[in-house]
């Protein structure tokens, strides 16, 4: 599918944009639906979006946000997206959302994963909004370059649901959705900041196989057209 290259010049003017085009196809989807889902990404890039998008003037009501992906963590850990998300984005307007966790306090991160598989069954099919994220090593979601079920995650014969992840630069083992589940977003986007990711996505953009950068499975194969949203 196709990629377009949203520049901004700051990254308070993207936040600004993004959370603009997020509200939009949340707005529209609770048009044409009755109710609307998001799944977004953790790490340092997306707290000024999600602080833009917390403000935005939607029925949140009528909205579930949920995780691209997580690690097993408790939710208190300064290492979880859900932490990230319930600090950053479910403040103010937002905090009348819906939100679906990929951590439960269950023995092992297999059974966290099988539970919110179930939990989020009921949403997200398609998602409106999926926002990705990029690390400097290509992975995207918790799609990691040697992660122990790459291929799996990345089949698209795998299905939709949550699964685990483990690799040797992601720190705890991981929950992720599977590519199944986030490749037809209504609104996929790409939300990287930095010149030095620039330089990578230029280089996931060339010629080589996806286990080496996984967002190429993302920028190749994806459903739907992926917005890449980049300030410097
Ligand atoms: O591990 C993760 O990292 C990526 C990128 O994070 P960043 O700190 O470089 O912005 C993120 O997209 C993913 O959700 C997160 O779990």
């Amino acid at each position: 599918m196709t990629a377009t290259l949203h520049t901004f010049e700051t990254s308070a003017e993207l936040a600004e944009n993004l959370a603009k085009a997020v509200a939009d196809a949340l707005s529209a989807g609770i048009a044409r639906d009755g109710s609307a889902s998001i799944a977004v990404s953790g790490g340092s890039t997306p707290k000024a979006f999600f602080k833009a998008l917390s403000n935005a003037p939607l029925d949140w009501t009528k909205v579930t946000v949920t995780l691209v992906d997580e690690r097993f963590v408790e939710p208190d850990s300064d290492r979880s997206n859900e932490k990230l998300v319930r600090d950053n984005l479910l403040t103010g307007a937002a905090s009348a959302a819906a939100f679906q966790p990929l951590y439960y306090p269950t023995a092992t991160a297999d059974e966290s994963a099988a539970t919110a598989t179930k939990e989020t069954a009921g949403i997200g099919r398609p998602f409106d909004v999926v926002v990705l994220g990029m690390g400097g090593d290509g992975h995207t979601a918790s799609f990691f370059p040697g992660g122990s079920r790459l291929a799996e995650a990345l089949d698209p014969q795998t299905p939709r649901g949550v699964m685990t992840m483990q690799a040797d630069g992601a720190g705890e083992p991981r929950l992720t959705y599977t590519f199944t589940s986030l490749e037809d977003a209504r609104l996929l986007v790409l939300h990287i900041e930095g010149d030095a990711k620039k330089t990578v996505l230029e280089t996931a953009q060339g010629d080589g196989p996806e286990t080496d950068m996984p967002i190429r499975a993302i920028l190749r194969r994806t459903a739907s057209p992926v917005a890449i949203f980049w300030a410097p």
